[in-house]
């Protein structure tokens, strides 16, 4: 439709607000033309979807001909393309609709092809409706099988057994720091970065159909998030008992048989328990972001926006780490974060996981890695991954 038409049809639309014969007919007309567009959206949908096909064919022959010697399964995900995509959907929108909305239409849609060339399981730290769960799906779109761990040391396991192809870990959040147990995993496994997804964290204040407001009695939540809302639970619910449980998802999981509490979590875990938002955005610190790591076993080739994660033991001695950035900054390599670790067994001595921009295949990072290989007792690189775009 034309602008001018459009324009048309809603002054035609304002004289005839009383007439609601013609309004009826205007609706109508406005309705063909949208089964129009979704039948052509449906056509090129699965247009795409075949095209996607057509690559996992290509894929699967390249192992079958043997053109690689590292692994006898295809590699279906590729997140370097997948973050081209989406960098694209974003850069050639025109709206009405926003960037980010419609870079995530196009996230599912790539999650269904993707699905079409092969079934994906992702190991996520559970249980159901946590952040990392909603990590997961914003990373890997709901087509994806999405597997619930009991611990960080599970979803590791998972990956590693090949049980899950990948795996979504939480890695900092913005208020509350480092996650020890996701870096110190990459201690004792050979496991590789591939990824990233970052999550503004939002809390929502929810109830059952059942739940009787006047008759509070109990909120659960995990305790970060309690402390995340405490103001808010301070100005609105002074008197109620705030419970501690082992996640978010189990707090909301709680509601089912309790018609005296409510929970505190997000998205995922009001609509996984069937849950009504009675209040959104409940969170002291409306920037709070977490960000997790997708974990698996290959190298990703660049995106053009990427990231290089590397662990370094360093030797105990005065300087060390002063040292260890110098090849750094001498090769122009931005760092955009650095944690230090205890190196175990061994007492007082200590990891540096850095993280910088740039892929491993650049010749600055490759050049500034292999000059810090030397000055420490060793480097691994954890991986090479695109930068979040959603
Ligand atoms: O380009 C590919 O390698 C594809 O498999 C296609 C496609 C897509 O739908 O665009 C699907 C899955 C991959 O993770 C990346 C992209």
């Amino acid at each position: 439709m034309s602008e001018q038409s459009s324009e048309q049809n809603v002054d035609h639309l304002n004289q005839s607000i009383s007439d609601t014969t013609n309004e009826k007919e205007f609706l109508d007309s406005i309705r063909q033309n949208i089964d129009a567009v979704d039948c052509e959206i449906q056509t090129l949908i699965n247009n795409r979807a075949k095209l996607a096909q057509q690559v996992a064919t290509v894929k699967k022959n390249h192992i079958a001909n043997n053109v690689t010697t590292d692994s006898s399964n295809p590699i279906f995900y590729r997140p370097e393309r997948e973050a081209q995509v989406l960098k694209a959907v974003m850069e050639r929108n025109t709206g009405p609709i926003a960037d980010e909305k419609m870079a995530r239409l196009f996230r599912e849609i790539m999650s269904v092809c993707l699905d079409l060339e092969a079934p994906q399981r992702i190991a996520f730290l559970g249980p159901v409706g946590t952040f990392t769960h909603a990590a997961a799906l914003k990373h890997f779109g709901k087509a994806a099988d999405t597997v619930p761990m009991t611990t960080i040391t599970d979803v590791f396991r998972e990956v590693e057994a090949g049980t899950a192809m990948y795996g979504v870990v939480p890695v900092e959040n913005s208020s509350e720091g480092v996650v020890n147990h996701t870096l110190d995993g990459f201690l004792s496994s050979s496991l590789k970065i591939i990824g990233e997804v970052e999550l503004p964290i939002h809390q929502n204040f929810l109830v059952a159909e059942h739940t009787k407001i006047d008759g509070l009695s109990r909120i659960y939540s995990h305790q970060q998030s309690l402390a995340q809302c405490r103001h808010w639970l301070d100005v609105n619910f002074p008197n109620v008992e705030r419970v501690a449980v082992s996640s978010n998802g189990e707090a909301a999981r709680r509601l089912k048989n309790e018609w005296h509490s409510a929970a505190i979590a997000g998205d995922v875990a009001a609509a996984e328990y069937d849950l009504h938002k009675l209040y959104t955005n409940i969170e002291d610190n409306p920037s709070n972001t977490t960000r997790f790591l997708i974990i698996g076993h290959e190298a990703i080739a660049p995106s053009g926006q990427d990231k290089t994660s590397i662990v370094v033991s360093a030797h105990d001695k005065a300087g060390a780490l002063i040292e260890i950035l110098k090849p750094l900054s001498y090769h122009g390599v931005s760092m955009t974060s650095i944690e230090t670790r205890p190196e175990r067994p061994n007492k007082w001595a200590y990891v540096f996981f850095i993280d910088m921009n740039g892929h491993i295949d650049e010749a600055n990072v490759s050049a500034a890695i292999n000059d810090i290989r030397p000055l420490v007792k060793d480097v691994r690189i954890l991986g090479s991954y695109p930068k979040a775009v959603l």
